[in-house]
This record gives C-alpha cells, structure tokens and sequence, in this order.
C-alpha cells in the first residue's frame, strides 16, 4: 500500500504500547494518515479487534500480569485475520525472552520489527545490545534471514541498513541516518507504521514501502536540523509531507532485493 492509499484509506492502528513513546507513536501514525488508537484492557480486546486494521504489540514496558492480556491480544487478532506486528523491545533481557517465547508458542505473530540485537536474538546469534539499543555489528542479513526462517515471521531488521526478510525474499535499504537511531521511540513509531502499511495486506513489498518511507523522512528531516530535540518534531512534519513519488523515487535509488 502506498502512503496516498494510507491516506485515503486511514487504516486503524491498534496498539499495545509501553508506557514511555505512546504519545509520539501515536502522532506518527496520525502524521502519515492512519488512525492511532492504543489500549491494554483485555475486554475491550475483542471489540477493538473488530475496527482495527492492523495490531502491534510492543513489550517496552510489559508486566508480568500483562503477559496473557498480550496472547490474548494476539490470537483474537489473528482470528480476526487482523496482522499482528510484534515490537521485541530488549528481548534478551531474561524476563522479556519468556514472555516473547510465551507469546509465540501460545499466540501468533506476523511480523518482527525490532534493531539488529533484537532480531539476531530470535536468530539465536550474540549481538552485542545496551538495554533498549543494538551497539554492536554483524551480518544483519544472515540474521535477518535466518530470524525468519526461525520464527515463520516476516522479519523487519532495523538500523543503518534496514533489512526485510521472510526468508525466501530479502529487501535491503541501506541510508545512514544518525539522528534516527537516537531519537527515542522511532523504533515503536516504525513498528506501528509497519501496521499502516500492511493493512491491506501482509508482503514483504509492504513492509518494506514502510520501512522506506519512514526512512526517507528521517533523512529528509535530517537535512533540516541537526540537534536531537527538535528532530523529532521535523520528522512528524516530513512525515506528513512525504508524496508517493519521493517515496518511489527513493526506492528505485535505495532499495535493493538481494
Ligand atoms: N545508523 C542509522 N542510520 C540510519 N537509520 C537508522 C540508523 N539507526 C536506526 N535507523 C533508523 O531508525 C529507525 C528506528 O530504528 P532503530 O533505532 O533500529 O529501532 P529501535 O529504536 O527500536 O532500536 C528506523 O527507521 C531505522 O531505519
Ligand atoms: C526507553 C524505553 N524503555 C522501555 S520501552 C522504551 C522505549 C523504546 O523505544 P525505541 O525502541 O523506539 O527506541
Ligand atoms: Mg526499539
């Protein structure tokens, strides 16, 4: 789907959110032309299901009381035949490992969107992570690669090289963007615009136009301002402004299928 059928289509995104990006997440997807709604009470699970278009759940802030409600969430979405977009925030920390591997075996997730440590945890390879953020360096599309054919999921490998991959078909868009990768929550946003993207239907072409759309308004703002606060508030802006044909364009130079 492209970012002028996001627009006129506004897709509702459901999401799950951690309690520290909910409010930028929330403005991104709203930027771009989809509809945020963001909920954690269970019973109304079935309900939201119902309207939304795309589910994302992200375990930035999970609790262990929340681990069924996140289950939950995802096979009533997945009855629903709603895409479940799962943000693996800090998988390897050990509490956060259980309940990705609670929610896998018991629920379904579509799509994986997380940094290079994140998904080279499902890859079952050592990738050095500081908390929420992927500090070292390896083979991001082997691992890409091999987190997909682990886990089933389109994999959605984020960082200076964007890897998406279902484990037949791998994309790569390759743009460094510093000021991305600090800005916390551009993560979450992502994953959330993943959602948007594939409401209409979950290919890796999709996943990829978002990946390359957020990317580009990242560099775009990025030429705009230079200082972290207010790059944020530029990203929202370009975000809103992005045409289908920059989008286009931008593809055709950056991103490659392997
Ligand atoms: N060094 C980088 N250069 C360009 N883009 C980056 C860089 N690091 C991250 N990004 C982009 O920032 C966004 C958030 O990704 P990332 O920082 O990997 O997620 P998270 O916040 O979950 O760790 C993505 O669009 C990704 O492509
Ligand atoms: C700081 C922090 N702590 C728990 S979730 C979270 C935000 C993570 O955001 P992102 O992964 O998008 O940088
Ligand atoms: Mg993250």
């Amino acid at each position: 789907m492209t970012i002028k059928n996001v627009r006129t289509q506004s897709p509702l995104v459901l999401t799950y959110a951690n309690f520290v990006t909910p409010q930028f997440v929330a403005n991104v997807v709203n930027v771009i032309g989809a509809s945020p709604l963001m909920s954690r009470e269970v019973s109304e699970f079935n309900d939201l299901c119902q309207i939304a278009d795309a589910v994302v759940i992200n375990i930035g802030t999970l609790k262990a009381n929340e681990l069924s409600d996140i289950v939950t969430l995802s096979k009533v979405a997945t009855n629903l035949d709603k895409p479940v977009i799962l943000d693996p925030v800090a998988v390897a920390v050990p509490f956060r490992s259980k309940a990705v591997q609670t929610l896998m075996q018991e629920g379904h997730v579509d799509i994986i969107r997380g940094n290079a440590a994140e998904i080279a945890w499902f890859a079952d390879i050592d990738f050095d992570s500081q908390g929420i953020d992927a500090t070292g360096s390896g083979d991001v599309i082997a691992i890409a690669q091999l987190a997909a054919e682990k886990t089933g999921a389109i994999i959605a490998l984020s960082g200076a090289k964007d890897v998406i991959s279902d484990g037949h078909q791998t994309a790569v868009i390759e743009t460094d963007v510093p000021l991305l990768s600090t800005n916390v929550g551009t993560g979450d946003a992502l994953s959330s615009v993943i959602g948007a993207f594939v409401a209409e239907s979950l290919t890796v072409e999709n996943v990829t136009y978002a990946m390359a759309t957020f990317k580009l308004a990242g560099l775009k703002a990025s030429r705009q301002i230079t200082t972290p606060g207010f790059y944020s508030m530029q990203l929202l802006d370009e975000l809103a402004a992005i045409t289908s044909e920059e989008v286009a364009t931008f593809m055709t130079e950056s991103v490659q299928y392997l």
